[in-house]
């Protein structure tokens, strides 16, 4: 900070006066020393002859001319050439020297001229010359010293001022050194200069900025207040809301615990009402058989066939027989059947359903489930189980599915979560076949029924479809029978001589009350179980009459051993009977369907088919228990 700019300046400023003072004193002087080295020779001046030289004039100059006006003068007694040239040093004291001596031989030439012969006054005017120029010499020599005490004060003086010359010089250097740091402070001053113009462009950016910003705040803080206007009514409205919020939350809770309550009654009222069905289930018997008849292709209604309007679980199969001895005309036969349901030519699908529609809940609450068809070629089996496409033509299995998939959707409500998984396998001549498979005819594989140790049956390779929809399966039964239609345009009427198994396997769980259940509804739509005789059947039709009769009579024997509780039941005996081993055990529900051509000569397959019916019908399966976990 000594370093001040404007300080220094001063300080130099000052100097540079006092220097130039000195300077201007001092700078006569000291041309008047340079000029000095050369002795002045003063020109004009007079001639002073040494001490040495005669004091007299030499006697040949004339007293007419005793003077040589503005020449030089001759001078007997002189000071020393010494002290003459210490006064010629001073310009205006040699002036006046010169006048001195102007004079002095001037005073000479003043005096009165004296006769030639007065050589005593002429000596005396002489001498008195002479006194007179010792004087003026005493004086000059006076002079002379005083003026070189002033020359040694001026010498001193001037010593004195090289010294301070001196000074000032190496304050001078030290000033330009100075000035020389300034300059870089000057650079520096510059950039920051520079930097500063930056700054206030800058600056007065930011200043238009905060402008801007202040005018957005400006608007900002009337938005602000518009808004705690806003909020404040909002807060009370909230306060409001919240209050009635309270009140919704301790309805809602009150409601929680009468829906879990209703929740827990419902569940008790489907488990109780599982129960009470399946009491009465068991009541209507665990093997039910249901004898429908067909119409007549013609619509006519058949003479030998008997349905009593007031009863709907009788049919009367009647024969008119001659008389042997031919003294009656004719003997009629009748044989009574009795089931669980029989059908008239008139029932529509949706009726028969209605019937089965109490076992397909079964298959939903927990217990297995096997439908199936038997009755000869053409009696309506098909139509039965599957029916038309049309709606109301629809069968048992579409309906089935159908109420199904809808009694789960009700079940999830109440916490069931279902998974379904469909099969359709063929038996025909005593081996499986995949009604699901898509792959190359060449690449089928084979198929075996295995049996696992929680006595699940499975079939090896087959096609297990897991569905979720109704669609879904509907799909697989159009694929099913496409299946089938391909295997019957190769073998005439096979769809006749196979067994189809529709299989739904069910599995349902409530995780909220910890329960579960598994269960199979089985469809079957037998192979026509006409008999042929052994005569008449010949090659393959043979071969194929045979299993089917092997499998159905297998399937009569397994009902009969199981009706009477027996040790063993052949259910390895047929493919069929294998297959539907854990549908018809003691853990299942059984509808057998007996279907019934009306034609006259379907008479004799017909009374084998209610006989069989009967004998089915005459079972009764022990109680089924659910399985339920
Ligand atoms: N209850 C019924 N009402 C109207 N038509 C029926 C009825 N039952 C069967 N039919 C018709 O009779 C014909 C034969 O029926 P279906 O094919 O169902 O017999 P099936 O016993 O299945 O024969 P197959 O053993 O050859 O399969 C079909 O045209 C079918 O539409």
């Amino acid at each position: 900070m000594s370093r001040l700019p404007v300080m220094s300046s001063k300080r130099v400023l000052t100097s540079s006066s006092s220097s130039s003072e000195n300077a201007q004193e001092f700078a006569p002087a000291q041309k008047r020393i340079r000029k000095d080295p050369d002795p002045v020779k003063p020109h004009a001046a007079a001639t002073i002859i040494g001490g040495k030289r005669p004091a007299v004039a030499p006697s040949r100059a004339p007293f007419s001319k005793p003077a040589r006006g503005m020449g030089a003068a001759t001078v007997a007694v002189g000071p020393s050439r010494g002290k003459m040239s210490s006064l010629c040093l001073l310009p205006k004291r040699k002036t006046t020297v010169v006048k001195n001596l102007d004079f002095c031989y001037a005073g000479g030439g003043g005096t009165t001229k004296r006769h030639a012969w007065d050589l005593k006054g002429k000596v005396s005017d002489m001498e008195g010359k002479v006194r007179n120029y010792q004087t003026k010499f005493k004086s000059v020599n006076q002079e002379n010293e005083a003026l070189r005490d002033t020359m040694v004060q001026r010498q001193s003086k001037m010593v004195e001022m090289e010294k301070e010359l001196k000074k000032q010089k190496s304050q001078i250097s030290e000033y330009e050194e100075e000035l020389q740091a300034l300059s870089g402070v000057r650079e520096e001053l510059e950039k920051v200069s520079s930097d500063k113009s930056t700054l206030q462009k800058e600056l007065s950016n930011l200043e238009g900025k905060y402008k801007v910003m202040e005018t957005l705040r400006d608007s900002q803080e009337t938005e602000l207040q518009t808004l705690k206007m806003k909020l404040s009514v909002q807060e009370s409205t909230l306060a409001r809301v919240q209050g009635t919020l309270r009140d919704t939350e301790e309805e809602v809770r009150s409601l929680k615990e009468t829906v879990a309550q209703q929740e827990d009654e419902l569940h008790a009222g489907e488990m109780e009402r599982r129960r009470l069905h399946n009491t009465i289930q068991e009541l209507k018997g665990n093997i039910r058989v249901f004898c429908r008849v067909r119409p007549l292709v013609d619509g006519g209604l058949s003479k030998h066939i008997q349905l009593p309007a007031s009863d709907v679980k009788t049919i009367t199969l009647a024969k008119t027989e001659e008389s042997h001895t031919g003294k009656t005309a004719e003997t009629q036969k009748n044989y009574i059947f009795s089931f669980d349901r029989v059908f008239g030519p008139m029932a529509s699908q949706q009726e028969v359903f209605e019937e089965i529609s109490l076992l397909v809940q079964s298959a939903l609450d927990g217990y297995n489930v096997c439908c199936f068809a038997y009755g000869q070629t053409g009696s309506g089996k098909t139509y039965t189980m599957e029916g038309a496409e049309y709606d109301q033509a629809r069968g048992v299995i579409p309906r089935a599915v159908q109420q199904i998939f809808r009694a789960a959707e009700k079940l999830a409500t109440q916490g069931w979560e279902f998974t379904f998984t469909a099969s359709f396998v063929e038996i025909y001549n005593e081996s499986l076949r995949d009604l699901l498979y898509t792959g190359k005819a060449s690449k089928r594989p084979e198929h075996e029924i295995r049996k696992s140790t929680n006595n699940e049956v499975t079939i090896t390779n087959l096609t297990y479809e897991k569905v979720s929809n109704e669609d879904q399966v509907l799909g697989l039964i159009a694929l099913a029978n496409q299946n089938r239609s391909t295997a019957q345009t190769a073998q005439n009427d096979r769809s006749s001589r196979s067994h189809s198994v529709f299989q739904l396997d069910i599995e349902g769980v409530n995780v909220g009350r910890d329960v579960k259940c598994k269960s199979t509804l089985c469809l079957v739509d037998l192979a026509g179980s006409e008999r042929m005789l052994k005569s008449q059947s010949q090659g393959e039709r043979f071969k194929e009459m045979t299993a089917i009769n092997g499998s159905l009579s297998n399937l009569g024997i397994v009902i009969s051993a199981l009706a009477n509780k027996e040790s063993y039941v052949p259910y390895r005996n047929s493919k069929l009977t294998y297959l539907l081993q854990s549908c018809l055990g003691g853990n299942s529900k059984t509808l057998m369907f007996v279907n019934i051509a009306p034609e006259s000569d379907s008479f004799g397959e017909t009374l084998n088919s209610l006989r069989f019916a009967s004998k089915v019908n005459d079972c009764v399966i022990g109680t089924a228990s659910a399985n339920r976990k």
